[in-house]
């Protein structure tokens, strides 16, 4: 487990002090996918900085496992550093060293034999998907590949945690994609703890278990990713959610203009959250029921927990069966229903 506790972070700039980083305390279990999300000058990277101690805190503490990482001397931290790999935006790799040295850099430093230093980067290279490609140099590597060289890198020592500062935000979003597959696969694999900051919802909606919202150096809102996304409370999370899920305002309106013809009758609103979410509902419903079922809008979206979203549905057939159809929601699945009546 990851337990930070007061952490706080004030950088001098001239006279005036910035607080980067503001009595921050949180804790990230082992083996979660761990997100943090923030707009640009929240504080995510100086935050993610201070887990190894690539920056050092002001006050509060960090401890990783049983390492109280804040208090180790500098030969204790280069060991328990070991354990924590990271993996950077822009890479950071050595450009004159080739994919297979570049993996090998953290076991030379670990003293790791050359025999077994080979046989160690080769596992990496397969794990990472880029065999074949070994006697590469960065520069002949697209963004995806040397992103899975960083990958490879940072699990070198075997690490239990796993830091990404926006791994994916110089990625097209097909190669972020993947690079996100691997880290859940890794993740699964390995029962790696990953933590990683993003200014991406859809990178937290993607993979992640939990996540916490910052903003000016505190964590205003956390939670499970899909209570989050089904109930946003802060201002700043509702804009996150937004960048997924569209603006549900909006949608709302155009439905409620919808509704004014009232043609369009018998509609409902169908709130689909996690494992509830069962889109072979419509085709149960259209097979159980003598009814149609016309779609009017709707967005679904998958999280690492399940889906999340809102469908509108018109049924249309004998009122009967519609009214045993919507009983039916109701009573027989967790979906959660409303009619939605016509205001004539
Ligand atoms: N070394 C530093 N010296 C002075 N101020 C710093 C330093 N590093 C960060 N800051 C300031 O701390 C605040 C938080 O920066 P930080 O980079 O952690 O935010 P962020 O959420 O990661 O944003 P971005 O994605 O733009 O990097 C910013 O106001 C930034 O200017």
């Amino acid at each position: 487990m990851i337990k930070i506790d007061s952490l706080t972070k004030e950088f001098s700039i001239g006279e005036k002090k910035l607080t980067a980083v503001n009595d921050l305390s949180l804790e990230i279990q082992s083996g979660e996918i761990f997100g943090i999300i923030g707009y640009s000058g929240a504080g995510k990277s100086t935050f993610i900085r201070l887990l190894n101690r690539l920056e050092t805190p002001s006050s509060g503490s960090v401890t990783i496992g049983d390492k109280q990482i804040t208090t180790l001397s500098k030969k204790d931290l280069r060991n328990a550093r070991q354990d924590i790999g990271m993996i950077f935006q822009h890479f950071n790799l050595l450009w004159s060293r080739t994919v297979q040295d570049n993996i090998a850099f953290p076991l030379e430093i670990a003293g790791v034999g050359k025999s077994e230093r080979q046989k160690r980067v080769q596992e990496l290279v397969d794990l990472v998907g880029l065999t074949g490609r070994e006697k590469a140099y960065p520069s002949q590597l697209s963004g995806g590949q040397k992103q899975r060289v960083g990958i490879a890198r940072a699990l070198a020592n075997r690490p239990n945690v796993l830091l990404c500062d926006e791994a994916t935000s110089a990625l097209d979003p097909e190669t972020t994609n993947s690079i996100l597959d691997l880290l859940v696969s890794i993740n699964k694999k390995l029962g790696l703890t990953i933590v990683m900051i993003t200014h991406e919802m859809h990178v937290i909606r993607k993979i992640c278990d939990r996540v916490a919202v910052m903003e000016k150096g505190s964590i205003v809102e956390q939670g499970d990713v899909l209570e989050v996304f089904s109930h946003p409370k802060m201002p700043v999370t509702k804009k996150f959610v937004k960048q997924v899920m569209g603006d549900t305002d909006e949608d709302e309106a155009e439905m409620n203009q919808l509704f004014q013809n009232e043609n369009n009758r018998n509609v409902l609103r169908l709130h689909f959250i996690g494992e509830t979410t069962n889109q072979a509902l419509i085709s149960q419903l259209a097979k159980k029921f003598d009814i149609d079922l016309n779609i009017l809008q709707g967005k679904i979206t998958q999280t690492q927990r399940g889906a999340y979203g809102t469908l509108f549905v018109q049924l249309i057939g004998d009122q009967h069966e519609i009214d045993k159809a919507v009983q039916y929601i109701d009573e027989q699945t967790s979906v959660e229903m409303e009619v939605v009546e016509n205001e004539r």
